[in-house]
């Protein structure tokens, strides 16, 4: 069990990919681990369309409403193909799924400007009174050729530019649990939890 103090926090993802990397980045944050017990609801939120805030805020909402005994945080990931006006943007599981990593890369492939920016976004929402948070982490880098074995999602196709010239897909997942988009929008929910927790507490 852990300490008297812990509180609650669900992440409700129905990606296990994205569960591990929030819990190898979660690590990383040590004083959080004595503060927040981390429980996984694997549903599949429903996604409105809309800019990508809009998106998350509505997820964590419909969160929120479905569990209102619990803290709830929710992610979700957009690709914003610089030569495409943003898009897959929030889109990219949908596009993903039907053109696959090669179709995703065919999209650009005559393009000049092959850059990209992957985002990721926390919501956070204490009970379905309060009002919900965003947290927003970016990672620039250019849309490639897949390389590497990773089966998360669209990982062998983008190649940060503040890497080692490899893709996510073939990189050492510590170094992309520095680097990404994830762990760049962990570090503000870190921040804010530590703060959230003196909240609760008081
Ligand atoms: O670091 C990543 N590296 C590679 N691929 C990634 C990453 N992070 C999300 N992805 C994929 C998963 C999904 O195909 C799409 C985002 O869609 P998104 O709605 O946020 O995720 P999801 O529906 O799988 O899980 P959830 O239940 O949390 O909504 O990009
Ligand atoms: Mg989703």
């Amino acid at each position: 069990m852990k300490g008297a103090k812990s509180i609650a926090l669900t992440f409700v993802t129905g990606n296990p990919n994205k569960l591990l990397e929030f819990q190898q980045i979660f690590k990383i944050h040590s004083n959080l681990q004595s503060l927040y017990t981390v429980t996984n609801s694997p549903i599949d939120l429903d996604e409105l369309q809309g800019d990508s805030d809009f998106v998350a805020l509505r997820k964590v909402q419909l969160a929120s409403s479905l569990l209102p005994n619990t803290p709830v945080i929710i992610e979700d990931v957009s690709l914003n193909f610089t030569a495409l006006n943003g898009l897959p943007g929030p889109y990219i599981k949908t596009f993903l799924s039907k053109l696959g990593r090669e179709g995703l890369y065919s999209l650009i492939e005559h393009q000049k400007d092959k850059s990209a920016v992957a985002q990721c976004i926390y919501a956070y929402q204490r009970s379905p009174r309060d009002e919900a948070r965003l947290f927003i982490g970016e990672c620039r880098g250019q849309i490639v050729r897949p390389r590497g074995g990773t089966k998360f999602g669209w990982d062998p196709i983008f190649m940060p530019d503040d890497g080692n010239g490899e893709t996510f897909g073939e990189m050492d997942p510590e170094l992309k649990n520095k680097i990404s988009h994830r762990a760049k929008a962990l570090k503000q929910v870190a921040d804010f939890l530590v703060e959230e927790h003196i909240r609760i507490r008081l």
